[in-house]
């Protein structure tokens, strides 16, 4: 193994595992905590997929520690943190406390932290973060459910999160180019910093980020830069790349969508989905915790839907009506009874045939193949930028696209199945 890899939450490794699969790595995702290392030292690359970005900072630190333990049993040379482009987090952690704490295990004296994925509008300048033409703080994410957004500036939401020095790479030494971007390591470490927030515009960018930083032992940040690593390997002659699929054979059966995520893009999908006339049915915190909802209902509506075409269950709403809810249940509670439920759902349509399932959000996505006790994931064809089709495996044979929720264009839930034969 090559690049072992510890993600905080599901959709966010499918993101990283499909950055890798594209760079010609034999790459596997695993759900949790990897019981049997030494099964997964063959593949280049191996993604840990956990669902630790919301949860208290030591239970993130113990399941991140353990993860990257068994990584390094299987023999990964290089440890790869993988966090949201939003830097989706809150000011208790849990990228800063991670961060350390596999800095401790791996012996790093210095990392980066570099969340910027072009390709789909996340970019750094001069440490802020900007999500297409607005910074961060002024993004849809300043809204989000769990770990709303309020400062765009990455050193700034990082050293709140850790006892480490935080520093910049500013971008006129990564526009310049691998070597200056060392210079700026090196600078760096003089000055005690240790984790440094690294400044990206372009996939080049990330490239030359990627080649400057790799003897580092731990990468910290999104998948955009992985985009580099691969070929840090090739170079070596450590692998030869494999070929990339175009499509993924599916098992016959029903399609479902469900979604959990209240992201923007989630919000125009589920309107598309609904006015090219996919069946839809809205659920809500409140319906569920007063009994005037529940899996049983939402399934047998699921069932008496005609079979040829995929339902949509979502619980996505608007910035205003997620505040009701977690005002009246709390923030918590409403977004665990509506993962609950979706996970519940998921269960009781495999049980019914369905085999094709898109997820939308990750934590979501975490509910539901947990629900659904998958224990890895063969990564196939991309569908959007930072999201592939998956198989599961060490289930009933299923396909499942986790979709982040901000992730993949209008028609996303229109069109993801033709990528499916
Ligand atoms: N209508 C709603 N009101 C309150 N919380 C909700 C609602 N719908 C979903 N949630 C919760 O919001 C969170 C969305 O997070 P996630 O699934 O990670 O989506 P994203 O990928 O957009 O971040 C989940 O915990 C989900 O259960
Ligand atoms: O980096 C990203 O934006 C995604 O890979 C990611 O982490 C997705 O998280 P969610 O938005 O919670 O799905």
């Amino acid at each position: 193994m090559l690049i072992g890899a510890v993600a905080d939450d599901l959709t966010g490794a499918t993101d990283l595992a499909l950055t890798l699969t594209a760079g010609g790595m034999r790459t596997i995702q695993v759900i949790d905590v990897p019981d049997d290392p030494a099964s997964l030292a063959d593949y280049d690359a191996v993604v840990v997929a956990l669902k630790s970005r919301t949860i208290p900072a030591a239970e993130a630190i113990a399941m991140s520690l353990a993860s990257a333990k068994a990584l390094r049993a299987a023999g990964c040379r290089q440890l790869f943190f993988k966090y949201c482009s939003t830097f989706d987090s809150t000011d208790q952690g849990n990228i800063g406390p991670v961060s350390e704490a596999l800095m401790a295990l791996t012996g790093a004296d210095l990392t980066l932290a570099c969340p910027a994925f072009p390709t789909n509008a996340r970019t750094i300048y001069m440490g802020n973060l900007f999500v297409g033409d607005v910074p961060l703080a002024e993004s849809s994410m300043r809204d989000h459910p769990l770990t709303p957004m309020r400062d765009s500036n990455l050193v700034r939401v990082l050293q709140r999160q850790t006892t480490l020095k935080v520093g910049l790479v500013p971008y006129p030494a990564v526009d310049a180019g691998r070597e200056a971007i060392a210079s700026a390591f090196a600078e760096a470490r003089k000055r005690g910093e240790k984790i440094l927030v690294v400044d990206a515009i372009t996939d080049r960018h990330l490239i030359e980020i990627g080649a400057a930083a790799r003897d580092f032992a731990l990468i910290t940040g999104g998948s955009g830069v992985a985009i580099g690593l691969p070929r840090n390997f090739v170079a070596t002659g450590a692998f030869s790349p494999a070929e990339t699929p175009a499509r993924m054979a599916a098992p016959i059966g029903r399609a479902a969508i469900l979604a959990g995520s209240c992201s923007q893009a989630t919000r125009g999908q589920v309107r598309a989905a609904i006015g090219a006339g996919i069946p839809a049915l809205r659920i809500a915190p409140q319906d569920l915790a007063e009994s005037r909802q529940s899996a049983a209902t939402i399934l047998s509506w699921a069932l008496r839907q005609p079979a040829e075409a995929p339902v949509l269950v979502y619980s996505s709403d608007e910035p205003d009506a997620v505040r009701t809810a977690q005002e009246t249940l709390g923030r918590e509670a409403s977004g665990d009874i509506i993962e609950r439920t979706l996970a519940d759902v998921a269960r009781g349509l495999r049980a019914n045939g369905f085999t094709r399932l898109i997820v939308a959000g990750g934590e979501t996505s975490g509910a539901v193949v947990g629900g659904l006790g998958v224990a890895m994931l063969e990564i196939g064809p991309q569908i959007a930028p930072g999201v592939p089709w998956t198989r599961a495996i060490g289930t009933d044979d299923m396909v499942l696209a986790l979709k982040s929720g901000n992730f993949g264009a209008e028609d996303f839930f229109i069109k993801a199945w033709d990528r499916l034969n």
